[in-house]
């Protein structure tokens, strides 16, 4: 316990500001939604997800979360449409999840915290070479973040938490191909959108966020499976087990509101 409370003071959000002053800049994410404060625009239309089944590659533990990497080398996983001028090409997604029973989304609703959010990367390959470019560039990524909320079991995450034991430790990986992540959104794709960053270092301020407003359902068994999981590499004697990998809401400044599309 108090291992995690020496780690977290060190390496932990309160501490980036120092190797990573982006931290306390005007963009930062995630933020707390206020759907009651979220304006509307009526020259926002609706997102459009293409995922293409074939170009899943790979499931890894970075040592902040577990990733499933995708091949970008083309337009076959892409979203387009909304907030966004052209079509973001899917990179990988991840997600962030609580402790026992407590908190786990990195954005907040009116306050309130979901179990898990998970985060599909998108960036903008039609006026960005790399990924990386994109990266450090105001308009190079598009985040879609869905909030996981507690209940029943969730029909298609088993597919991801059924291999979860194969990237315990952080630096595994294994072979994780044909998953076709349209099976984890919600019903409906109304969402709300606001420029942001990356949530973990080095928290460039390079993200279109566009958050769903319906979670998804999923069962706390499922979830206490993301807990299986290890910040620290199987050779390492101090096990840090992977929970609370989320950043609490950072101030809006002098950002817009959200803008909201339903
Ligand atoms: C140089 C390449 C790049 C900056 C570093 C690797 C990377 O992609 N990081 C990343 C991606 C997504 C999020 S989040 N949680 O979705 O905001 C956080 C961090
Ligand atoms: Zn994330």
């Amino acid at each position: 316990f108090t291992l995690t409370l020496i780690h977290q003071a060190l390496f932990g959000p309160s501490a980036w500001h120092r190797h990573y002053p982006v931290a306390k800049g005007s963009r930062q994410s995630p933020i707390d939604i206020i759907p009651d404060e979220a304006r509307r625009d009526s020259s926002l239309g609706p997102i459009f997800l293409k995922y293409d089944r074939c170009t899943s590659l790979s499931i890894a533990n970075n040592g902040h979360s577990v990733v499933v990497e995708f091949d970008d080398s083309d337009d076959r996983s892409v979203i387009q449409g909304g907030p966004l001028d052209n079509p973001y090409r899917l990179k990988q997604f991840h997600f962030h999840w609580g402790g026992k029973g407590c908190e786990g989304s990195e954005h907040t609703v009116a306050g309130v915290g979901y179990a898990s959010e998970l985060h599909l990367v998108h960036w903008n390959a039609v006026k960005y070479t790399t990924y990386e470019d994109a990266a450090t560039a105001p308009d190079g990524l598009a985040v879609l973040g869905i909030f996981l909320e507690q209940g029943d079991d969730h029909r298609w995450l088993h597919t991801i938490t059924d291999v979860l034991y194969m990237v315990k430790f952080k630096g595994s990986a294994t072979n994780f191909k044909g998953f076709n992540p349209k099976c984890l959104l919600p019903s409906n794709l109304h969402y709300w959108t606001y420029l942001g960053s990356l949530t973990t270092p080095p928290l460039h301020e390079s993200v279109i966020w566009i958050v769903l407003k319906e979670p998804i359902v999923v069962s706390e068994k499922q979830l206490g499976m993301f807990r299986i999981l290890q910040f620290s590499g199987e050779e390492e004697d101090q096990r840090m087990r992977m929970e609370n990998n989320f950043r609490p809401p950072q101030p809006l400044k002098e950002r817009i509101s959200v803008v909201v599309h339903d």
